[in-house]
């Protein structure tokens, strides 16, 4: 499989741009004219550098609004093209991507739009250049791929074929089946961009919303199968327009654009059943075994941590590093760092085979993490995510543990036994900035093989928080992203705990001493208002500071520990299959992490 990538794509001057794909690793590049245009490099320069970069040109665009329109705009657009040809003649180009016309078409025959393409083929080939045809999903008379093909056949032009673009065809609901009744010889070029599902006009979406593969809301497994299939085998390509890779570090947006597609093409393998897989099939992991936090000083999370009724699992035999856990909900504390505050650095995940994972992470691309261990430390492989956090996995089993590097647990006692927190790690929450969130969606598609819930709006006090829950189909593993406010990028991170009984935790917590998120007596009202609850129990909820949720499934009880460092904590308990993370009331809890009395 070959890839490319537009040069819309990325940020900066075409240069920068050409240097990113080739550190990134793409075979070739779509040279947009604009940037061309734009740059001080002559066509020549920027051949020579693409040879030294070992980049082909795989394609010059876009070249518009050229067909169906009168006999002078005709003549004239004959003349555009010409110094086209004569620039991608300089620069070695050899494949010209031409839009369907969006402005000057006058007619809908597609005869005299065949018969105008026609002429552009035959100056073309004057120069050696082809011409891939892309319906436009805009396009004022061809906006459906099976019209373009449809008029390539009617030009019948050796040097002529259609440009696939996945973004045209699923944004309109094209069926990708009729993939299939091209010529495949006449499958000249495919772009491949994902989406999020929006309620927009077309042309908005396409400029400003588009994504790298696995980030939106395409099925594009489904899509790249039908190409394949039809015999297409030319380059991948990503063309993805979207204002936020526009701005970001280039060198990083190529990385993950080429991320993007290795994770694309896998999947289409495996769910094709083509042999030539290389990559280790997904581990989607079975539980999260421990969540990290680092600091200089911990002590404030521990108190907080044996407040909630964690119990001390024992110290590491070699290094500055603590356990303490409540029943299979285990945090690790590292003061290693000589770092104020206190950060949750890393998380561990248990897969079926640790190996494979870390494999087919490294082979998408995900950077290596290595952490220094000593005679007798279990190895554990680990990546790290977008945004530094390092993930862990491991296969651990009741004889082989890394849990066995800890001394000095404390067993519980026949009293403790009774009181001590008892749960599970049911998600992490986590924030990203805006231009980090599409970055890590992938990779949590991608390296940890969680799926994307629907992604949904939660009003703040600065404004709505984009909020998209990944997690594997069992609901064992999640993780929650919210888009952090770009007037709040360090939004803390949360870690909830799972327990069967969130009142008594509460009360026990509270016992010894736990200050809770505060709840404003108005939310308590308006639970009644909305659910009708029995008057102790509302009692009991106000008392404890509890939140409540409530939906067809079952319910859900959860409260909030005060924000230390960068880190909070959250107990919850699902009662029947409640699903969700009572996003009914987040506003009211970001409301309070912000303001509440005792912050
Ligand atoms: O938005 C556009 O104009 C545009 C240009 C070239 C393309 O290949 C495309 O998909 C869209
Ligand atoms: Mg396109």
């Amino acid at each position: 499989m070959r890839t490319s990538i537009a040069s819309v794509c990325l940020s900066g001057g075409l240069v920068e741009k050409l240097h990113a794909c080739a550190e990134a690793g793409f075979d070739g590049i779509e040279i947009m004219d604009a940037d061309l245009i734009a740059a001080y490099e002559s066509p020549e320069e920027i051949r020579a550098l693409c040879h030294r970069l070992g980049l082909t040109i795989d394609l010059f665009q876009p070249f518009r609004d050229f067909e169906a329109v009168d006999e002078a705009t005709f003549a004239d657009n004959m003349r555009r093209a010409r110094a086209k040809f004569e620039v991608m003649q300089r620069l070695g180009a050899d494949m010209m991507l031409l839009c369907s016309n969006v402005a000057t078409a006058t007619t809908p025959d597609f005869d005299i739009a065949a018969t105008q393409i026609g002429a552009l083929a035959d100056l073309a080939a004057e120069y050696g250049i082809d011409i891939a045809y892309e319906a436009l999903a805009w396009g004022r008379y061809v906006s459906d791929y099976r019209d373009a093909w449809d008029i390539v056949q009617r030009a019948d032009r050796a040097n002529l074929g259609v440009c696939l673009d996945s973004f045209h065809i699923l944004s309109r609901g094209h069926d990708p089946a009729g993939i299939a009744e091209i010529d495949p010889d006449k499958l000249f070029f495919l772009q491949l961009a994902d989406a999020p599902r929006m309620d927009l006009d077309v042309l908005s979406w396409s400029r400003h919303h588009r994504l790298f593969p696995g980030e939106g809301d395409f099925d594009l497994i489904d899509f790249l199968s039908h190409v394949i299939l039809a015999g297409y085998r030319g380059p991948l390509s990503l063309e993805v327009f979207n204002d936020t890779f526009r701005q970001t570090d280039v060198t990083r947006t190529a990385a993950h654009a080429l991320r993007s597609l290795h994770w694309l093409y896998d999947r289409t393998a495996a769910q094709n059943d083509w042999t030539d897989l290389q990559l280790d099939a997904p581990q989607p992991p079975c539980a999260i075994d421990f969540v990290e936090v680092s600091g200089e000083d911990l002590s404030a999370v521990e108190r907080t941590l044996s407040q909630l009724g964690f119990t001390f699992g024992g110290r590491h035999r070699t290094k500055a590093v603590r356990l303490w856990e409540a029943g299979d909900a285990r945090v690790i504390l590292n003061e290693q760092v000589r770092t104020p505050g206190s950060r949750l650095v890393g998380l561990g995940f248990e897969v079926g085979d640790a190996a494979a994972a870390a494999r087919r992470a490294h082979a998408i691309g995900a950077p290596q993490v290595f952490r220094r261990t000593y005679a007798g430390d279990y190895e554990l492989p680990a990546v790290a995510s977008p945004d530094g956090t390092e993930v862990y996995w491991n296969s651990r089993t009741a004889a082989e543990s890394w849990l066995d590097e800890f001394e000095g647990r404390v067993p519980l006692g026949e009293d403790t036994a009774e009181t001590a927190l008892h749960g599970v790690i049911d998600h992490l929450n986590v924030a990203y900035p805006w231009q980090e969130f599409d970055e890590a969606v992938l990779f949590n598609t991608s390296v940890l093989a969680l799926d994307a819930e629907p992604a949904s709006d939660v009003p703040g006090p600065r404004g709505l928080v984009r909020s998209q829950v990944m997690r594997t189909a069992d609901g064992a593993v999640r993780l929650a992203m919210n888009l952090a406010p770009p007037t709040a990028p360090e939004l803390p991170r949360h870690v909830a705990i799972r327990v069967d009984d969130a009142v008594s935790a509460a009360r026990r917590a509270r016992a010894r001493g736990l200050a809770f998120l505060p709840m404003p007596s108005n939310y308590y009202d308006d639970l009644d208002a909305r659910f009708g609850l029995e008057p102790d129990f509302l009692a009991e909820l106000r008392e404890l500071n509890l939140l409540y949720d409530r939906d067809e499934q079952g319910s859900f009880i959860h409260f909030y520990t005060p924000t230390i460092g960068d880190i909070f904590w959250e107990v919850v308990e699902r009662r029947g299959t409640y699903d969700g993370y009572g996003a009914a009331s987040a506003p009211v809890r970001l409301a309070a992490q912000r303001g509440g009395p005792l912050l």
